[in-house]
């Protein structure tokens, strides 16, 4: 699913308009019957009272669009207006006069007014900016945004929490409002996905305005949510008359005294995937413990007891993973570096791989093309160094990605994959995969995908989606603080299987055309 900027919005919004042959403002209607069909289902004429607060451009129009059909349906509400400038919209005006013909006189909030009391078992609809945002708020507005949070009653912002911007950083953040629900139009927000506007959104919602469909198809854009529908096309069947040499050989190379588990983990990961063969190349004291730990995997030992000091091998693999529980002694990076001068397959390169990359950035020019690093945020600064803001790091993360032809797995609680100008943004994964090895599980699942004859790109994104599935999955069994590593092996394969499970039915939502007859 596509992430559209503010400029594409008005933009289809335009041609459905024209297409169509509506006005801008039945645009508006559906949009706000949407809101109060999704309203009307859950509250069923419950007298909670409503406080909706509606801005004075398009998105205070769906506020007071909606405040007439609640009210319509015997609603509790209270509209008031924040009249935070002189330039109403069209669309505003004509839904505030269809208030005021049913005698529904809204409160005009303006500077150094009094807020109206909001108790905690209110709900309070937050119309007041949508995308349109493009300053900070003036102070009195930010004051009401503050008197509306601390109200602790249950905001249920329209299109997106007022305060945030679509494309750049929050920079007051006591004028954002804390919304526990989000009815995005149309398609999500890439500020719904990261760390920094994210927490504003506390669930989200998307409901389909009718923008046309093929129009939008057509638009490129940046960033993507990535869901079944994307990776449906790039799943690579099974053969009958396959045999395990054509799925590849991964080679995890990593470990040191103390840290072995590490490769053990990232091992049975690549062959939980569906790797042909997988090889660990460990020092000498991982041989024991891997050999006894995974039957499936083939060991090779460097010549050092405790850490790598000389990574050669008389096997050919089809991908190589390399860097979990490595550690960075000085003969570790001398034989990363002599390594790095012949090989030729595809490379996974994460943990004491990616510290070894920041210390010595010279070494990034050596790296087969397309190779992937999967940093977490701090192994992400030592490589790209530090950023202003989640905006500013997607920026060089692309940069980067350009400059060493490299894919970036930006971790966190959604994973983007960056290369070039474009950005997957994945929508699995859960808390609980905040645990130690969950990382070098996600090494094992990339490479292991590699080896089956992916495409970078595409191991890369699929790696992630389907790590943070069967996090999912396991965290059915086992809550989010027992979850480990190994439980998110072991559920790879059911991960593979909900692939192709079909979406549920949809429950009927009979009141759904209620609003409009
Ligand atoms: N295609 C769509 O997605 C549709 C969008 N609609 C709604 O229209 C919204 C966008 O409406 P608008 O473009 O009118 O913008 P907004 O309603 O978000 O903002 C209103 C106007 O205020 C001004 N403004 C921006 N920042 C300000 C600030 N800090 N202080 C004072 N004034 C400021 C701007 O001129 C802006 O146009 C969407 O978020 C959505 O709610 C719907 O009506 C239906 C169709
Ligand atoms: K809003």
């Amino acid at each position: 699913m596509k992430f559209f900027n503010a400029e594409q919005i008005y933009a289809a919004d335009k041609f459905t308009i024209k297409k169509q042959q509506i006005s801008s403002n039945e645009l508006m209607e559906r949009a706000a019957v949407q809101i109060f069909n999704w309203l009307h289902l859950r509250m069923q004429g419950a007298q909670v009272k409503i406080h909706l607060f509606c801005g004075i451009g398009n998105n205070g129009g769906d506020g007071m669009a909606l405040a007439r059909h609640l009210k319509e349906h015997g609603y509790n509400i209270t509209v008031n207006v924040v009249n935070y400038s002189e330039k109403r919209s069209k669309d505003f005006l004509i839904n505030l006069d269809r208030l005021k013909d049913r005698k529904i006189w809204p409160n005009f909030l303006e500077r150094d007014c009094e807020f109206e009391e909001i108790g905690r078992d209110d709900i309070i609809v937050d119309a007041i900016f949508g995308i349109g945002l493009n300053r900070t708020p003036d102070s009195w507005v930010t004051k009401l945004i503050q008197h509306l949070n601390d109200s602790g009653a249950f905001i249920l912002s329209v299109d997106l929490p007022s305060g945030v911007f679509m494309d750049k950083a929050i920079e007051n953040t006591q004028a954002v409002i804390k919304a526990n629900h989000v009815l995005s139009f149309q398609a999500p927000k890439l500020i719904f996905f990261l760390p920094e506007t994210g927490i504003y959104s506390n669930q989200w919602e998307v409901l389909d305005i009718g923008l046309d469909p093929e129009h939008l198809a057509g638009l490129e854009t940046e960033f993507e949510l990535i869901g079944k529908n994307e990776l449906l096309p790039v799943y690579i069947p099974r053969e009958k008359f396959s045999h395990k040499g054509n799925y590849g050989h991964a080679l995890i190379i990593g470990g040191s005294y103390g840290k072995i588990g590490a490769v053990s983990l990232a091992s049975k990961a690549a062959m939980a995937i569906g790797s042909g063969l997988v090889t660990a190349y460990v020092p000498k004291c991982g041989y024991v413990p891997i050999q006894t730990a995974l039957p499936e995997v083939m060991v090779i030992t460097d010549k050092d007891e405790n850490h790598i000091q000389d990574i050669t091998f008389d096997i050919a693999p089809t991908v190589i993973g390399l860097g979990v529980g490595m550690g960075v002694a000085q003969e570790t990076s001398e034989a990363f570096s002599s390594f790095l001068d012949s090989v030729k397959s595809p490379l996974v390169i994460d943990a004491d791989g990616l510290n070894l990359l920041s210390k010595k950035k010279d070494l990034l020019k050596k790296l087969t093309p397309k190779t992937i690093l999967t940093p977490h945020p701090k192994e992400l600064k030592r490589l790209i160094g530090e950023w202003k803001d989640d905006f500013d790091k997607l920026k060089k993360a692309k940069a980067f990605s350009k400059k060493y032809d490299v894919i970036l797995v930006l971790k966190g609680a959604h994973t983007i994959t960056v290369y070039e100008n474009h950005g997957y943004v994945n929508n699995t994964g859960n808390p609980g995969m905040a645990t130690a090895g969950s990382g070098d599980v996600l090494t094992g699942v990339i490479t292991g995908l590699l080896a089956q004859g992916y495409e970078p790109l595409d191991a890369a994104v699929f790696g992630v989606y389907l790590h943070g599935r069967a996090g999912d999955i396991a965290l059915e069994q086992t809550g989010y603080q027992a979850l480990t590593a190994s439980k998110i092996i072991e559920a790879i394969g059911l991960a593979f299987i909900d692939l192709f499970k079909m979406p549920e039915e949809p429950v009927p939502q009979e009141e759904s055309n209620e609003a409009q007859s």
